[in-house]
């Protein structure tokens, strides 16, 4: 049988010290599919028409068809893409933005994205909204809501908060980092390769303390691991995948993931689907790994507002558990 990029046995970018497993893969038809979506596991769906109405996009037709709408293009000088709340950038008055922004017309991101002479990477990353021409109207419209609302509804996800349009540069990442919603992530064209893994994966990944810009995002450089600061990063175990056009990934929420666009397969274009948390009711014991992520963001969030200078929070914190509870 003729080998598919998406085959994990074509084995993936080494990161020394990362463990991974497949993802899973299942045909669009399997139960099994939403099964593991039920069991909140990720899987990459094969074939599906959730954004079927879309696969004919391509970098031509979303400049004919996306109206002059203004698009929020980030740049990085590394190819580097990791997120930051501009809301916090005051907590950490020495913060270096890694990335910058601009709204630009899709017409003059496609036209910088032809232009070989790049020497910094771009990403588009906006929410598709009411601005769009009515062919991708149309499009949207023809999306298959009925599998994305018979998730919501069956495993009880809240409300769809956006959907967010991405195109990228060949060889862009996004650094591993964890979200607080569910997502369905739909990929249209190029391929991207996932690392995800489990929120009970915490202690190996160092996340930024949540006044940071930088919260939920990884302290650890995947490709310079610092195994002096962050020595449990030599015990990640994950999962990896290579997403490509008509594959859906289940991207479960507080679920860190790493995520690249495959150097030598031209721009990728992909569409998420991020729904809000469910509701809690009743806690259930044993906590699961995700709950008890919430539950530390709660603590963190209390005593930084608690304390109100953010300078006090290391002493703070350590002098809470050094001794007792190592
Ligand atoms: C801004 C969102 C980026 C995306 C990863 C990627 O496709 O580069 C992601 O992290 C997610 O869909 O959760
Ligand atoms: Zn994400």
């Amino acid at each position: 049988m003729a080998s598919d990029i998406r085959d994990p046995i074509q084995g993936s970018k080494n990161y020394k010290h990362v463990t991974t497993a497949p993802i899973p893969r299942l045909e669009y038809k399997d139960p099994r599919a939403e099964e593991l979506i039920q069991s909140g596991q990720p899987v990459i769906i094969t074939d599906s028409d959730l954004v079927g109405s879309a696969y004919h996009w391509n970098l031509d037709y979303l400049c004919a068809n996306l109206g002059n709408g203004l698009y929020t293009v980030y740049t990085s000088g590394n190819g580097k893409f990791k997120y930051y709340d501009e809301k916090k950038v005051p907590n950490v008055p020495s913060f270096q933005p890694p990335t910058s922004h601009t709204d630009m017309t899709f017409q003059d991101f496609a036209s910088k994205l032809k232009r070989k002479d790049n020497s910094d990477w771009i990403y588009l990353q906006q929410p598709l909204n009411d601005t769009v021409g009515p062919r991708i109207e149309l499009d949207f419209k023809g999306f298959n809501w009925d599998f994305a609302y018979r998730q919501m509804k069956r495993n009880r996800w809240g409300p769809l908060t956006s959907n967010l349009l991405l195109v990228g540069m060949a060889g862009v990442v996004t650094p591993a980092h964890y979200d607080e919603q569910e997502n369905l992530f739909a990929q249209i064209q190029g391929y991207k390769r996932f690392l995800l893994f489990h929120p009970d994966q915490f202690e190996c990944l160092y996340p930024y303390p949540i006044f940071h810009p930088h919260d939920r995002q990884s302290q650890v450089d995947f490709d310079d691991p610092d195994l002096k600061k962050f020595p449990q990063f030599s015990k990640l175990k994950g999962y990896e995948g290579i997403v490509g056009p008509k594959d859906v990934l289940y991207i479960p929420m507080y679920w860190w993931h790493q995520v690249e666009s495959l150097e030598d397969h031209g721009e990728t274009i992909s569409c998420t689907f991020w729904f809000k948390a469910a509701p809690t009711e009743k806690v259930v014991y044993p906590l699961n790994a995700g709950q008890k992520v919430a539950i530390m963001r709660n603590i963190e969030k209390m005593i930084a507002d608690t304390l109100k200078d953010n300078k006090n929070m290391p002493h703070f914190m350590r002098t809470m558990v050094q001794g007792r509870y190592s």
